[in-house]
């Protein structure tokens, strides 16, 4: 056996979807702030292609590359690398990159409740987690402020006629569209259709509309469509169907808890969610991310709201990824039969 670079991976998904975590062979990248790093790795690709790329990865694949803190208030850094961005903030990643670090002891972890301080590349995200018999069952994430953008703005998407969208950032950036008004009941043989129409509606949003955020010139554009299922009261709090279109066309396993952070600024800024609600996200399999509002700030001159997401994940298995000096694809590859929904 010979290779010339090992890549230690811990594996894990969190509600269905995938998030791995580079804990060992990588060097930090250059930078002076996590988000500096993070735009190095966007550049280079090297990384992204390497552990993203079939034959390691595949579209369903999120990969976080922990790296050393520049905060003194965090315990941790990651850098989350996804099929087409490398994000400020991912709510499965964060809570895959918190599993695997209370759970394999990476830092150590306290029964009944580890408190830790991650640094994701958006900014600083308290973490809350439950753990019993050394699992961290459930993980509760501080996410960034977020806000809403534009509420009932016109789209034009070719073919689908003039939509009516919100759009907003939950962490990262979202067109948010009525999943019944596009014909969705959010059931699980839609997902083709979803991830389809989804990516067509993100680019159009892209093309016409571009995302501002306040504080970071550098996003400027919408990651996500969100389809947005209805609202329902329950005994236990609103209840609401989500399906996010994730580019270049799969569909989120998870409920998205940057979605689910997005969704939360808007009900708020129509007045239709209070922190005194709570909302659970259920995702095409079923899974859930419930979320509360902590409280409201603001992003610039934006009103925004300090979202808690929470969600469960589990480890998959561990990986030494390798590079045999002869294979004629160091960088990998993708095709489009499965690299895009069409
Ligand atoms: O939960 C989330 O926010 C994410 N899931 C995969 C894509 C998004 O970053």
């Amino acid at each position: 056996m010979r290779s010339s670079k090992t890549i230690h991976v811990v594996s894990a998904h969190a509600e269905g979807e995938v998030g791995d975590v580079i804990v060992g062979g990588v060097t930090p990248p250059p930078g002076d702030t996590i988000w500096e790093q993070s735009r190095w790795i966007a550049r280079d690709q090297t990384l992204r292609n390497f552990v993203l790329n079939e034959p390691r990865g595949g579209v369903f694949r999120h990969v976080n590359l922990l790296v050393p803190p520049k905060h003194p208030e965090a315990d941790a850094a990651f850098i989350i690398m996804e099929p087409e961005d490398t994000p400020p903030m991912s709510g499965s990643n964060s809570i895959c990159v918190s599993t695997v670090l209370l759970d394999s002891g990476i830092l150590p972890m306290q029964e009944p409740v580890t408190e830790i301080t991650l640094e994701a590349p958006g900014g600083l995200v308290r973490v809350r987690a439950e753990c019993r018999d050394g699992k961290a069952e459930r993980i509760f994430v501080q996410n960034l402020p977020s806000f809403a953008e534009r509420l009932d703005a016109r789209l034009e998407v070719e073919g689908l006629g003039t939509l009516t969208i919100d759009t907003a950032y939950g962490g990262d950036s979202f067109v948010i569209v009525d999943a019944a008004s596009m014909g969705f009941a959010l059931k699980p043989d839609e997902a083709h259709d979803i991830a389809r129409l989804g990516v067509r509606i993100t680019n159009a949003a892209n093309a016409a509309l571009g995302f501002n955020h306040p504080e970071n010139p550098d996003w400027k554009h919408f990651s996500f469509c969100l389809f947005a299922g209805p609202v329902e009261r329950t005994a236990e709090g609103l209840r609401a169907g989500a399906a996010v279109a994730i580019q270049p066309g799969k569909v989120d396993r998870s409920p998205t808890g940057t979605a689910l952070s997005a969704r939360m600024a808007v009900l708020h800024a129509r007045g239709q969610m209070g922190l005194e609600d709570r909302l659970t996200a259920v995702s095409l399999i079923g899974s859930t991310f419930s979320g509360r509002i902590l409280g409201t700030t603001t992003v610039g001159d934006r009103p925004a709201v300090l979202p808690e997401i929470s969600g469960r994940a589990w480890i998959t298995g561990t990986h030494q990824h390798m590079l045999d000096p002869s294979d004629p694809w160091p960088e990998g590859y993708r095709l489009t039969d499965t690299w895009g929904a069409r």
